[in-house]
């Protein structure tokens, strides 16, 4: 079992609930990053007394260092700060939990320094999916799942006999808030309503890409480099109850699931005990409490952002990265109140057909095409 964790992204919903899974296997953590919330980290600090906390904001950093420099902890802040902290050398996993494709050049750092990495930052992969595969497998480090579907798959994938036997990944979905509901029903839907996940606890933007499904069109971009699986091979369902969490199916037809209880310290957990299993502060399964479960197909048509990021993988070169790029700033301005829920499809669909795609080779292709796409959205406003 490893010893020590670096968290990036320590102060929000996979981080605390990592620095819980922590707390329960009695491990060391090296390394702790926020983007702002200095208050939240300070503490986290004083309990945790990481060599290292860096804050992506470098007024706050300041303000942090001031207010720790009774500890020993070291501050830094932006990309260098976050590089340091994915790339230490006391740390045995780096757990990657920020939001956001600002998590790629740390990816990509941890690999290059050899470090193992729990991987809960789905943008990473869906704009430099090659890029971070790449690496870790010139690297031979590992990156595991944290992703409650990606961990599920990669479960049931444990003990599979040779790769060509794997027919096809089947993604379960929750359907959000608005499962049901028609185009014209969601013209007027407020941000209060799109936060109302019916299953999970989870962070403001990844609640809003459930909303709008986004949230299952990046996972099937995250599945398509996490198990080198081609994008014909991915299938989504929807399955309101969120109990079971992923599926695979073998060339004979026989399925295998994994199942449990909606709550994130179970992946968390496997990622970071893999391949050994402990046991977890999550409740036991009850299938008899539970009841029935519902299965139903997604509806592509009303959910233009899982269309969109069909299309997007469909496409390939920097696609996913426009895609990606286009729905964190349409996201981020539909929590602001400046567009509506329906216009985060509209922008991000938008975006793909309108920025040119080539192919990348380098982070900053990927970062150009991350700034064509957010630029496309705030000159649509
Ligand atoms: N929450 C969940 O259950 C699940 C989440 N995921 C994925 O995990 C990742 C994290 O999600 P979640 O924990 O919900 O998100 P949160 O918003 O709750 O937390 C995000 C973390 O990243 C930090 N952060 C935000 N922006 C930046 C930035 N620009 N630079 C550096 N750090 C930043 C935040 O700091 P601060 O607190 O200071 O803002 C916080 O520590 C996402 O990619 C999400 O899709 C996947 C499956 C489930
Ligand atoms: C917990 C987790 O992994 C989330 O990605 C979750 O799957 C979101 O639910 P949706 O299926 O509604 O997107
Ligand atoms: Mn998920």
């Amino acid at each position: 079992m490893i010893n020590s964790l670096s968290i990036l992204g320590s102060t929000g919903s996979i981080g605390t609930q990592t620095l819980d899974v922590a707390d329960k296997l009695n491990l060391k953590v090296s390394a702790l990053t926020a983007s702002t919330n200095i208050k939240l980290l300070e503490d986290q600090v004083r309990k945790y007394k990481p060599e290292l906390a860096v804050v992506f904001d470098e007024e706050k950093a300041k303000e942090l260092k001031d207010n720790i420099k009774d500890t020993s902890t070291r501050v830094l802040s932006g990309m260098n700060g976050l590089i340091e902290a994915a790339t230490l050398e006391n740390a045995d996993l780096v757990v990657n939990s920020v939001v956001g494709m600002v998590g790629l050049k740390p990816t990509l750092a941890a690999a290059n320094a050899k470090k193992d990495i729990a991987f809960a930052n789905k943008e990473t992969l869906v704009t430099g999916g090659k890029l971070v595969c790449d690496a870790v497998k010139k690297n031979g480090v590992k990156l595991l799942p944290v992703d409650s579907e990606h961990s599920a798959i990669f479960q049931c994938l444990q003990g599979m006999p040779e790769k060509k036997m794997l027919k096809k990944l089947i993604l379960t979905a929750s359907g959000g808030p608005f499962f049901g509901k028609t185009t014209e029903e969601l013209k007027n839907v407020k941000v209060k309503e799109a936060l109302n996940h019916p299953n999970w606890s989870m962070g403001a933007k990844i609640t809003i890409d459930s909303a709008t499904m986004m949230n299952k069109g990046l996972e099937i971009i995250e599945a398509r480099w996490l198990f080198d699986v081609q994008p014909e091979n991915i299938d989504v369902v929807v399955h309101r109850e969120s109990i079971i969490h992923s599926l695979i199916e073998y060339v004979d037809n026989s399925v295998i699931a994994q199942l449990g209880l909606p709550d994130m310290r179970i992946p968390i957990q496997y990622a970071i005990t893999y391949p050994e299993r402990y046991e977890s502060p999550v409740g036991e399964l009850s299938l008899a409490q539970i009841g029935k479960m519902t299965f139903f197909e997604p509806d592509y048509e009303t959910f233009k952002c899982l269309r969109a990021c069909k299309k997007a993988l469909s496409l390939g070169g920097v696609a996913t990265a426009v895609a990606n790029g286009a729905n964190e700033e349409a996201n981020r301005l539909f929590r602001e109140g400046k567009i509506t829920f329906l216009e985060i499809g509209d922008l991000v669909m938008g975006a793909i057909d309108n920025i040119d795609n080539f192919e990348p080779t380098c982070v900053d292709d990927v970062l150009k095409a991350d700034k064509l796409a957010r630029e496309y959205v705030l000159s649509m406003l």
